[in-house]
């Protein structure tokens, strides 16, 4: 194969390190393989080698990436990447400086800098890099980082920062690095898109996902899936879904009774994994399985990587948590995040002990969520808010004074969708919101019904590829408040306990019609 010129692009940037090879396959093989499952990017990263033999090394190297037309950055060592030619280097803030590297390779060779703060990546950008490396994103055991891990928002602010920047010379580009893996290469790449202008960095870079692996092709390949699945595919990626933003609320009801019928007409039984409270799993197998899904209740961590190919969406109730529980949600949302499972989180009483919030907080920046659904109180508490205050499970006082606000901008900067629920259900994906003015007051006379909820979201949103979660999540809330309204209105209800049992009979008997009749909804935004 003739040799081309090789471009910038940093989808799937692979950083090497030899002290990871299994012994089975040399670096030069394993670049060459990473290369063919989908790495775009190499850089050549030999802490401990002599000054010849990292040469020799990187001339090697330098064959193979040429072939394929795939740039080469020395770390750290202009000297190196002088010697053999290669197409950049990589440096961070100990090294030689911005200026004195960009004087010595000129213009046209690419340099890249490590930036862990506002002002690095400020002087990193005005001093003319090609592009940032922005750590640390997750704990790592490849190398000792200075700084803690800032989680993807943390990430995302520094993104957000240098666009916002003039530039001198051409646009800036950005990776982040630490601790990534095909595991959450998506919840990475979807959380640090800015929030104006919703842009995504440009790529992900890896050493042990791809270096410490026997396959490194197999483990190229699955990242580079899991990259452009971000990239285009994800809700997030897509164009402002027609469908919810939309003017023109039939478009809407028409959308969701579509959700409602494809689960309802038996076309599609979403299998919906619960990891909830011991208080409600019947409760919510029930629900699931009378709105036309599947229940399937695998909690132990060992068990979360069998069925996760086939789970359709996946509920996080943290009601009665434990310790050995939050073991098997990780592990659950880790599967589901490689299978781009919809994850539907309710934090249950999330702020009610410091120990509930600081799980949530884990879980979200290790995994994110598609949906977050609480009531007022959980919203607050996550949102930051003194606003409403909770008891237990319940929320005090008459709720936010401006619950469209708070909704939409907790969706935005979450990037997920929000339901807030109450007597008016607050539901937003950051661009739309809208209210559902269903349901009834003996739906808080029985334990569970918010849990239900979680389930009813979690069966209708049932796909990220196929269902738009805002559209998903407004078919689950009305469907299950129009169940409780039919409920209450039968005659053999006399209180909580007929109701508890006639509220599932209802969420069988709903249909299309009924759900396109009756459900009150209202857009917001
Ligand atoms: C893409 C990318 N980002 C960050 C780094 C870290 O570089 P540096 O701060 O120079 O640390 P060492 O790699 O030298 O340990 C990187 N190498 N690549
Ligand atoms: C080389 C490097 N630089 C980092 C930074 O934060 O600047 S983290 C890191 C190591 C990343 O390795 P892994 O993908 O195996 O976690």
């Amino acid at each position: 194969m003739a040799a081309s010129e090789p471009k910038l692009d940093l989808t799937l940037y692979l950083v090497t390190d030899s002290g990871m090879l299994s012994g089975s396959k040399t670096l030069v093989q394993t670049v060459d393989e990473a290369i063919q499952g989908g790495v775009t990017i190499v850089q050549l990263r030999e802490k401990t080698a002599e000054t010849g033999d990292f040469i020799t090394l990187a001339r090697k190297v330098l064959k193979v990436t040429r072939k394929a037309g795939v740039p080469l950055l020395i770390n750290d060592r202009i000297d190196v990447a002088l010697a053999v030619g290669a197409d950049g280097v990589h440096i961070g803030q100990d090294d030689m400086s911005l200026a004195d590297v960009r004087r010595i390779l000129g213009p046209n060779k690419i340099i890249g800098v490590t930036v862990q703060s506002l002002e690095e990546a400020e002087a990193a950008v005005r001093g003319g890099a090609n592009y940032l490396g922005i750590g640390t994103c997750y704990a790592t055991l490849t190398k000792q980082v200075k700084v803690e891990p800032q989680g993807p928002s943390g990430i995302r602010d520094i993104w957000e920062h240098v666009l916002k920047l003039p530039n001198p010379t051409h646009p800036i580009r950005a990776v982040t690095i630490g601790g990534i893996n095909a595991y959450n290469a998506v919840h990475v790449l979807d959380s640090t898109r800015t929030l104006s202008g919703n842009i995504p960095l440009d790529g992900l870079a890896v050493v042990s996902a791809i270096m410490a692996t026997e396959e490194p092709r197999l483990a190229a390949q699955k990242m580079r899936a899991q990259i452009r699945f971000a990239l285009e595919n994800s809700w997030l990626a897509r164009p402002h879904s027609n469908l919810a933003s939309t003017e023109d609320l039939q478009v809407v009801r028409r959308a969701v009774v579509d959700v409602f019928m494809q689960i309802k007409s038996g076309s599609h039984t979403p299998l919906v994994q619960h990891i909830t409270n011991l208080v409600v799993i019947n409760d919510c197998a029930n629900a699931c399985l009378a709105m036309g899904g599947s229940p399937i209740m695998v909690t132990e961590p060992e068990e979360q990587h069998d069925p996760a190919p086939v789970i359709s969406s996946l509920v996080i109730n943290i009601g009665t948590l434990d310790k050995q529980q939050v073991v098997g949600m990780r592990a659950a949302m880790r599967e589901a995040r490689l299978h781009n499972t919809p994850i539907v989180l309710d934090p249950v009483a999330v702020g009610a002990s410091k120990y509930r919030a600081q799980v949530i907080a884990e879980l979200l920046r290790d995994f994110g969520a598609h949906v977050i659904k609480g009531n007022a109180s959980e919203i607050a508490a996550l949102a930051g808010s003194e606003e409403v205050k909770s008891r237990g499970v319940d929320s005090l006082g008459s709720g936010f004074s401006d619950p469209v606000a708070v909704v939409t901008e907790y969706s935005r900067r979450q990037r997920c969708v929000v339901v807030m629920t109450g007597a008016v259900d607050y539901l937003s994906d950051g661009r739309s919101t809208f209210a559902i003015r269903n349901g009834h007051p003996l739906q808080a006379a029985i334990t569970g019904s918010g849990c239900m909820v979680g389930t009813a979201l979690a069966t209708y949103i049932h796909s990220i590829a196929h269902v738009d979660p805002l559209i998903g999540a407004i078919a689950g809330m009305a469907a299950i408040n129009l169940a409780a309204e039919h409920a209450a209105s039968r005659n053999d209800v006399k209180g909580p306990g007929t109701f508890r049992a006639t509220f599932i009979d209802e969420m069988y008997n709903l249909s299309s019609q009924q759900l396109q009749d009756e459900m009150v909804i209202e857009r917001l935004l």
